[in-house]
């Protein structure tokens, strides 16, 4: 591949880097013409394609060796390794060879479809048990893991006929067994669902997921080159742009860096049962994986924001961008390539983009001043009762250099500036604001932006170094799933040290109270789980904006718990849930999210035992 791509003459590499959305398929023939005059390609194809000796190696011991991989790290609750070993496995088996009905490929995709479904990425799930029905049509075990998945779907109905065509084609009877009892919880869920459910389902999935006529048009700027821009307004929540990817010559395209997008899905946690029973409060964290990478012509053009107003997600394969807030006219769309505002500082943004994707962040967020920054990672003031902000001196920098580019554009100047005050000062700060546009725009770190008052920043560091190792000893014994209580009072002892160091709307505050949080729900202390967990959000909502689908994720575990003790203000979390995952999910929220589904189903039947509790005691 690599000696294929150095062939490529560098003209042509430039023709296809430079083409517009509509140029790319003729761009793209220009490539495949130059790989038909290519010997190595048509060479390359040969050994693609021969069974003996192809290139990515038919090896039934290797695809074994990997099979065996994937079971251990299964069996470990590994899932992200089983994944990986399973799909190298599927890389290596020879598609020919059957065993009684069980195709090995036809195995390895239901072995994977396991490792899915243990992530929780369902839809990965439902098409490799369809991969591996495709190969064996018989395989019972495919059938009922789909059944299963169609279950954790809310797709009953499908679920049923899945599961009675396994029932069919399996021969054992502890096999029948294990269906009969998954039947069983189909045949029972589809008729909670009643008439009305049935119809709630069905009108969801007729709901249009076409784009709402956005027009969009792709214009070239100086600091990003090409971008996609809006030709009218578009109001917040609507759906922008939905695109299949680019299906030919997709790996050499993306090799030669045409721009190409990692697709990516929600790895939701595993559903144990209703959340109002206890231990089934959802406290972790809902993480994204890759499982894939495509070129979408028109979705590889949108540029990157560290404050975004669309929203790229997928379904399967299919790119969905969704729009965030109301847009204008004429205004840029731009999605996050991965870090945000309120997500890191504008230093480790600027790192980690310039690593991965090799440019400099020209955004707003890494040019304009915004709380989000200047507090995420600050130094509370050491005088008593002033909420101003204390730097460390690389902070500083980047904040200066925001403020250099400001006063180094006196034609936006004095509107931008002004723009930029007035965000400031909305924002519980004020007196920071104030003080950093009449300090002769000085940030010095170390004082206090306030008061002026002075912080020894070595000696804080070396406090917070200490709080460190005593929040890994809490996290690590939240991934053992045993927290003792010598650790979680060290770790409340910690916490409160942190708040006398740290701004109080610095970022590790709000990670080490979700921490704690995790701590008490796992020892079942749900009312103090709870109350750390509304700690945590109440400073991620200095950093982020209030409908921010990390608010959204941490929503979800305030609801979870709220639901778990009882509390009344589960509905109220829920409505905001519902609010910031229709603005960035659209109709599909619940496919994406089917833990959803679950928190609401439960809410419903904590609602019908708060309005009927003799009758719910009696069942
Ligand atoms: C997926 S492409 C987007 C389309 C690209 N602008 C083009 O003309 O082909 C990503 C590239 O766009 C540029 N880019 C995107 N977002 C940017 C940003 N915020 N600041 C600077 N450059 C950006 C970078 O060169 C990056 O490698």
């Amino acid at each position: 591949m690599e000696k294929l791509k150095s062939a490529v003459p560098e003209a042509l590499k430039q023709e296809i880097w430079k083409s517009t959305p509509t140029e790319l398929p003729s761009t793209c023939s220009s490539l495949l013409d130059f790989f038909h005059h290519l010997p190595q390609f048509h060479q390359m194809v040969k050994d693609l394609t021969d069974p003996a000796m192809a290139l990515c190696c038919k090896d039934q011991s290797a695809a074994l060796e990997a099979k065996l991989k994937g079971n251990e790290c299964f069996s470990k609750g590994d899932y992200p390794n089983a994944l990986l070993s399973y799909s190298q496995a599927l890389r290596h088996a020879p598609v020919d060879i059957d065993d009684m009905e069980k195709n090995p490929v036809a195995v390895l995709y239901v072995n994977r479809a396991s490792a899915l479904q243990k992530m929780g990425l369902l839809l990965e799930c439902l098409r490799d048990c369809s991969r591996a029905l495709r190969v064996s049509p018989h395989y019972a075990k495919a059938w009922f893991r789909r059944g299963k998945a169609n279950i954790s779907l809310g797709k009953f109905e499908d679920a049923i006929r899945d599961l009675n065509i396994s029932l069919k084609a399996e021969i054992s009877s502890s096999g029948k067994r294990q269906i009969e009892a998954e039947l069983n919880i189909a045949l029972d869920k589809n008729k909670g669902m009643g008439s009305s459910g049935k119809k709630r389902n069905q009108n969801l999935s007729e709901v249009p997921d076409e784009p709402d006529q956005v027009k969009l048009r792709c214009l070239f700027k100086k600091t990003k080159g090409r971008g996609m821009f809006c030709v009218d307004d578009v109001s917040e929540a609507s759906l922008v742009h939905k695109e299949d990817p680019y299906a030919a010559l997709v790996i050499l395209l993306s090799q030669i860096q045409v721009n190409s997008m990692a697709v990516v899905r929600v790895q939701a946690p595993e559903v144990r049962g209703p959340v109002y029973e206890p231990g089934n409060a959802l406290t972790s964290s809902l993480e994204q994986v890759k499982v894939g990478q495509a070129v979408y012509v028109a979705g590889s053009l949108f540029n990157h924001s560290c404050r975004p107003n669309i929203h790229a997600y997928f379904l399967s394969r299919t790119l969905y961008v969704q729009a965030t807030e109301y847009i204008l006219a004429g205004s840029e769309l731009e999605l996050s390539y991965g870090p945000q505002v309120g997500q890191w500082d504008c230093k480790y943004r600027q790192q980690l983009l310039g690593d991965r994707y090799s440019f400099t962040c020209q955004c707003t967020g890494c040019s304009e001043l915004n709380v989000s920054d200047l507090v995420i990672n600050a130094y509370r003031c050491t005088k008593p009762n002033c909420l101003g902000v204390i730097l460390d001196s690389t902070i500083a920098r980047y904040e200066k250099q925001k403020l250099k580019l400001l006063l180094d554009a006196p034609a936006v100047y004095s509107s931008s500036l002004h723009k930029q005050i007035e965000k400031l000062k909305g924002a519980n700060i004020n007196e920071v604001a104030r003080c950093i546009f009449q300090s002769d725009y000085k940030l010095e770190p170390q004082n206090c932006l306030v008061c002026g008052s002075y912080r020894d920043l070595e000696a804080s560091c070396a406090a917070t170094s200490q709080v460190d190792s005593c929040c890994k000893r809490l996290q690590d014994a939240i991934a053992s799933n045993e927290v003792p209580n010598n650790i979680l009072q060290d770790a409340l002892r910690c916490t409160d040290l942190l708040r006398t160091i740290l701004h109080p709307f610095n970022k590790r505050i709000a990670e080490v109270e979700d921490n704690l949080s995790q701590a008490f729900c796992l020892v079942g202390e749900l009312q103090a789980a709870l109350d750390h967990c509304k700690a945590s959000i109440q400073i991620l909502e200095n950093l982020y904006d209030p409908n921010h689908i990390a608010i959204g994720n941490e929503l979800i575990k305030l609801a979870s718990l709220q639901i778990s003790v009882g509390d009344s203000a589960a509905s109220d979390s829920m409505s905001k849930i519902t609010t910031i995952f229709s603005r960035y999910y659209g109709s599909h929220a619940d496919d994406i999210y089917p833990f959803l589904r679950h928190l609401k189903a439960s809410q419903d039947v904590d609602k019908r035992v708060a309005f009927h509790p003799v009758e719910s005691s009696k069942n």
